[in-house]
């Protein structure tokens, strides 16, 4: 499949609701379904089952949960299914299976009590599986009652944990726990991956993920407007540029790479190195001009242009005119990586915003010195914002903590209210696009978390717009391969020592993974 979609709680709900009220699909009929793909996932998974735990919610998760302590039964396997409050709070389709449950005499045990909370552990303990049936999309606000307590026992014993749809606890639209959630070791999730299953910290309770299709049909699917997309191999191999035979160096882009000064010429090269790996025609590197020839000798195939510079060997004004007369031959301009934010880098990068009429890609201290975000609107070429999530801070003067828990919907305003490409950086980069579509990236690891990996990425994006990309296809291409390269890297040189430069040592092998 090229593109996944990814749901909210919300969304899935309607999603739902379309299949039963509008389609006639029953309930009951989804329910069952459900249950059974768990089963068959959990018996698959799971070859010499003898006893398993269902912990079941009072909401629809808790009728799944219903389903599949019925079906392990049929199994031959002993299952004790607990409910998390008073059967006759139970209602619709969940109540239809509890009864179905206690007609064929398997009980069901009530734990309306802190007593009843304290009988549970020896019963963990001995179970092969426990089934997390307790709350799925549903869930609101703080976890309330017993949940707090059963949901640490469950991570405290040492059994394997399957969690339907979602690990309880977990917040389906964001990924958001609020105090504590269920640690699986597997989730098995209906129809559509949830956002928050996929988003950090809910993403570290998911365990292995498993979509599997209940019956809704695609119909009902298409009737919603889902903008938020997984960026899968599949949709980097469709994007990545064929590269014909009959081509020269013109054909891939000429860049200008506006980066470095005085102790972080580093940057520059990171940035030079890795468009270059990612395929571009002819690439310079414009720098403060003391510098220029340390970047003479660490880049061979790059070319190296002297800008103006203040004293302490950062740009100065005097860059932006020759900025200017370069990119009057070039495609594209990148600018930040090792800029510094001193001196008259501000003004430059300001007024550089303004007059380039070419797209451009801006990064760590290029964002860490846009004075007025208004300027952004005001381009007609596209703009590509790297941040991470510090620097996002920054432009947006909001808290760091605000944009962690939010981060598609932070991404998704600001590249609307601005009109430009934003990668908002870390893990689970997001992508958003002016027309408020949202691509969230799946590769990657813990490797990337170090200085220098940003402008590594910041080559790879400018690179492909370079090669006549659209900016959203390149910064699609360029995160997957991004994580994609530390993924492979990193199996041989650990998450340790895997450093940027490595990065870029790998990107060939990533290539070779999406290439047709
Ligand atoms: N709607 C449908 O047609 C289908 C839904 N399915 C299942 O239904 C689930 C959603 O069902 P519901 O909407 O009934 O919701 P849930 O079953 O996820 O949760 C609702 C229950 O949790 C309680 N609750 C919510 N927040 C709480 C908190 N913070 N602390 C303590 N208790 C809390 C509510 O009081 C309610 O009893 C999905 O995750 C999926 O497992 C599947 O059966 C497939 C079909
Ligand atoms: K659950």
């Amino acid at each position: 499949m090229i593109i996944i979609k990814l749901v909210s709680g919300a969304q899935m709900g309607q999603i739902d609701r379309y299949t039963i009220e509008e389609l006639g699909i029953d309930g009951v009929v989804l329910m069952e379904q459900a249950g059974r793909r768990v089963t068959e996932e959990i018996l698959a998974e799971y070859s010499a089952l003898e006893k398993v735990v269902v912990l079941a919610g009072k909401g629809n998760n808790g009728g799944d949960g219903f389903i599949i302590s019925r079906l392990l039964e049929q199994e031959g396997i002993a299952v004790q299914t607990f409910l998390v409050g008073n059967k006759d709070e139970i209602t619709g389709d969940a109540w239809v299976n509890l009864e179905i449950l206690e007609r064929l005499d398997d009980q069901v045990t009530e734990v309306t009590t802190a007593a009843d909370v304290e009988n549970l552990p020896s019963d963990l303990k001995q179970a092969d599986l426990i089934v997390d049936a307790m709350l799925g999309t549903g869930i609101k606000g703080k976890l309330r009652g017993l949940f707090p307590n059963i949901i640490d026992l469950v991570n405290e014993v040492n059994t394997e944990v399957t969690a339907v749809d979602i690990p309880s606890g977990v917040e389906a639209d964001s990924g958001i726990v609020r105090e504590m959630a269920v640690q699986a070791q597997q989730t098995v999730t209906f129809a559509l991956p949830k956002l928050g299953l996929l988003l950090y910290p809910g993403a570290k309770f998911v365990g292995q993920l498993k979509v599997v299709d209940i019956g809704i049909p695609k119909q009902a699917i298409a009737q919603q407007e889902i903008e938020t997309n997984l960026i899968t191999a599949d949709l980097a191999t469709k994007l990545l540029p064929l590269r014909d035979d009959d081509s020269h160096k013109g054909n891939y882009g000429k860049l200008l790479l506006v980066a470095g000064s005085t102790g972080m010429t580093g940057a520059a090269v990171l940035t030079a190195r890795a468009s270059l790996k990612m395929g571009a025609g002819l690439v310079t590197v414009g720098i403060p001009s003391s510098v220029n020839p340390i970047l003479e000798t660490k880049l061979t195939e790059a070319m190296t242009y002297p800008l103006a510079e203040t004293r302490d060997g950062s740009l100065d004004v005097g860059a932006i005119e020759q900025v200017e007369k370069l990119m009057s031959s070039r495609d594209v301009l990148a600018i930040g990586p090792g800029l510094t934010t001193t001196g008259e880098v501000t003004t430059v990068v300001n007024k550089l915003l303004t007059k380039i009429e070419e797209p451009v890609v801006v990064d760590a201290d290029g964002l860490n010195v846009i004075d007025d975000l208004e300027i952004l609107k005001e381009r007609e070429a596209a703009t590509i914002l790297t941040p991470h999530p510090g620097e996002m801070s920054r432009l947006l003067e909001q808290p760091i903590k605000e944009i962690e828990v939010n981060r598609v919907a932070v991404a998704r305003e600001f590249a609307v209210e601005y009109g430009v490409i934003l990668v908002l950086k870390g893990s689970r980069t997001v992508i958003a696009t002016p027309t408020g579509e949202v691509y969230i990236n799946y590769s990657g690891n813990s490797a990337l978390a170090t200085g220098g990996s940003g402008d590594v990425l910041t080559g790879l994006i400018t690179s492909l717009v370079g090669q006549d990309l659209a900016p959203v296809d390149a910064s699609i291409i360029a995160v997957y391969l991004h994580g994609l390269a530390a993924e492979i890297g990193s199996e041989e040189l650990t998450k340790y020592s895997l450093v940027p430069s490595d990065l870029i040592d790998y990107l060939p092998q990533a290539i070779k993974a999406i290439e047709n």
